[in-house]
């Protein structure tokens, strides 16, 4: 499962992505922080530690950017992502594991979002959560 960290659960602005250095297919694109449940282990405490793992931020989990299936979001042909909000509680996020660089964005206007080489499976994720995100916006 994946992590869409922004700056404030309450009014999001700015999202934090990260850059994969790994498999060599993916290395270099840029993708929502996360990773798979361990045996025992809900979705939401995986999400958690995988955060802190990749990170080093303990966060604060929001709802679910829900995908249109049960699973969540559709990867590839065998594999799927559930996604959550999530807001960072303490700690500098740094690229400590699976990552080379992390940088925040801003989700509107998306144009740094949407120039970033994107894991491509992720960009329907990416609409989503700007929709979301403008729902919420105070006008
Ligand atoms: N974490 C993550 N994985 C993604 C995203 N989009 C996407 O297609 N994937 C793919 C890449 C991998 O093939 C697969 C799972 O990656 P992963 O990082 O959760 O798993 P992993 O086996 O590399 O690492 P881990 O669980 O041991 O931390 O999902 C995304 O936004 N975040």
């Amino acid at each position: 499962m994946g992590a869409a960290v922004v700056d404030s659960l309450l009014q999001p602005t700015r999202l934090l992505v990260a850059r994969r250095t790994a498999p060599p297919e993916f290395a270099g694109m840029w993708e929502f922080p996360g990773g798979k449940v361990e045996p025992g282990e809900t979705c939401e405490a995986a999400l958690l530690r995988e955060l802190e793992e990749e990170l080093g931020i303990r966060a604060v989990l929001g709802s679910e950017i829900e995908g249109p299936g049960h699973q969540g979001w559709q990867l590839n042909a065998v594999a799927a992502m559930r996604v959550w909000l999530a807001e960072v509680a303490d700690g500098e996020p740094a690229p400590l594991q699976d990552h080379d660089e992390v940088r925040w964005v801003l989700l509107d206007p998306s144009h740094e979002l949407e120039a970033l080489p994107w894991i491509p499976a992720d960009r329907p994720i990416l609409t989503a959560l700007r929709a979301e995100a403008a729902a919420r916006r105070v006008s």
